[in-house]
């Protein structure tokens, strides 16, 4: 069974058509990689996944469950990052980490231990008791990571999840990914940055203007070329259609 199913997926906002007959798979162990251009249509797709908007056509399904009959033993399976990451900001890191682990339904008798574990995975030792209104901008994301991660989820789902770390932090982020997709976690992430993307994932979706319009092979010898074909292929058969 797919770890994530995506199918038909569709939403507006308004007018504006944001989301089109999406169809995407996810197996467990896979990571997925989505890339495209600001404002195609990404984040919009991960919180259709995740539940956080309703989409007005299709359907998502995590583990073969609808999204919204999903219990919170299916959420506790699902870890995300999606916009800023979120982080109370009057408790330490050790704290949120703890913290978002108990809210994902760990035992209290597991929880420092798996915050302690997050703290060394993500190399956050050293401000494992700053509290999180003095972080740095990569330092929030990497506890934004933290939580994510912390409750050994078996579906993450990450929006542009090194967009403010440190190539140390790209670094360790990659090494947990490919771990944790070892182990059988599915991996759905975004990203601007092709040749990151290309280290990391599997499978690779080019999404244009709400659509997903191909798939890049990740090993394939120039990327950001295969990217503009495809991008510019799907514009011009766009083109074509609307003048008929
Ligand atoms: N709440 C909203 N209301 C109206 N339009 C929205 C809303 N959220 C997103 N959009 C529009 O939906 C489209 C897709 O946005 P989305 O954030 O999904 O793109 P993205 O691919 O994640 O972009 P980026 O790479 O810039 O993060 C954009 O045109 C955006 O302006």
């Amino acid at each position: 069974m797919s770890a994530l199913q995506v199918s038909g997926l569709a939403h507006r906002y308004d007018d504006t058509v944001v989301l089109h007959d999406v169809d995407l798979s996810l197996a467990p162990g896979e990571v997925h990689a989505l890339v495209g251009f600001n404002g195609a249509g990404k984040s919009t797709l991960m919180r259709a996944v995740l539940g956080m908007i309703r989409p007005q056509g299709g359907a998502v399904r995590i583990d073969g469950v609808e999204v919204a009959h999903l219990d919170s033993a299916g959420w506790s399976r699902v870890g995300h990052l999606v916009d800023s990451p979120f982080v109370y900001p009057e408790l330490t890191v050790r704290e949120n980490l703890w913290a978002a682990s108990r809210l994902h339904g760990v035992a209290a008798s597991l929880a420092r231990a798996r915050a302690d574990r997050i703290l060394t995975d993500l190399e956050l030792g050293p401000w494992a008791e700053h509290r999180g209104s003095t972080l740095s901008q990569g330092n929030r994301q990497r506890v934004g990571l933290g939580s994510a991660l912390v409750h050994e989820p078996r579906l993450l789902v990450l929006d542009e999840p090194t967009s403010a770390l440190d190539p140390a932090g790209v670094l360790l982020l990659r090494e947990l990914l490919q771990a944790r997709a070892a182990s059988g976690v599915a991996v759905l992430v975004s990203s601007h940055h092709l040749d990151e993307v290309a280290r990391v994932a599997g499978r690779v979706s080019v999404i244009r203007a709400g659509t997903i319009v191909g798939e890049l092979d990740p090993h394939g010898v120039d990327l950001e070329r295969a990217f503009f074909a495809m991008v510019h292929a799907a514009d011009a058969s766009r083109r074509r259609d609307t003048s008929r």
